[in-house]
């Protein structure tokens, strides 16, 4: 079910899902999870918050017939031999494609997160400041850029940002106005990196 009041209308979802996996040495996307995909729970996930969900990926094929068909792409290249370019240039890439005021920009491996957390999130959109760029969660080791809140409105100092040679979203973040998004627990936000990490998790029911 998605939310009644208006931040379905407002909010569009951009989906990463355009890393290497190195630490994992396979497709965390792909990993199985609750009968799903990692990426595929996250895009269900996001279809309860509102009607448009885009995937920001080189591989669009490679995820297409797992992934309910309100799911678009965008379509991200970079060189051949050459790594990703990282998040925050799929951010940058994506960013231009939305038409919300809203953007909730999400990880692909993000097995903790809950719809209910999500639609919670999104109903209280109204209530940041209109001075606010960002609305995303802040914890000891710094901003949680993959599961936060922008406006569209962030995208020139993004790209500014970017041009001037930036990548990190620490930096970006702390030079903006952004207001801290509370978490219930650190744990929604729990992300696997390492089979080791993967391993942590299987089989256990974290609803
Ligand atoms: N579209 C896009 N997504 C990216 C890029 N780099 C990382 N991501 C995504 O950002 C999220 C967090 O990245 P990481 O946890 O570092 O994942 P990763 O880069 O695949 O993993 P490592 O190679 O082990 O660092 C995941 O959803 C990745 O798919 C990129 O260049 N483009
Ligand atoms: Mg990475």
């Amino acid at each position: 079910m998605r939310p009644s009041g208006n931040g379905a209308e407002q909010l569009s979802v951009l989906i990463l899902a355009g890393g290497q996996s190195r630490r994992m040495g396979q497709d965390k996307a792909l990993l199985p999870w609750q009968g799903d995909t990692l990426l595929g729970r996250t895009c269900r996930l996001a279809l309860t918050c509102c009607p448009t969900v885009l995937v920001v990926t080189p591989w669009p094929q490679r995820y297409r017939s797992q992934l309910p068909q309100a799911v678009c792409f965008i379509t991200e290249s970079h060189p051949p031999g050459t790594p990703p370019p990282g998040p925050l240039m799929g951010f940058l890439r994506g960013l231009p494609q939305v038409s919300t005021e809203w953007v909730l920009l999400l990880a692909c491996d993000l097995p903790r997160l809950s719809e209910a957390l999500l639609q919670q999130w999104a109903s209280q959109l109204d209530q940041v400041s209109p001075q606010m760029l960002a609305w995303v969660p802040r914890t000891e080791q710094g901003w949680e850029p993959l599961c936060g809140f922008y406006r569209r409105g962030c995208l020139q100092s993004l790209q500014q940002f970017a041009a001037g040679g930036g990548r990190s979203f620490q930096r970006w973040l702390d030079q903006e106005a952004v207001q801290p998004l509370t978490l219930p627990h650190a744990a929604v936000l729990w992300n696997c990196n390492t089979p080791q990490d993967w391993a942590t998790i299987g089989g256990q029911d974290f609803c």
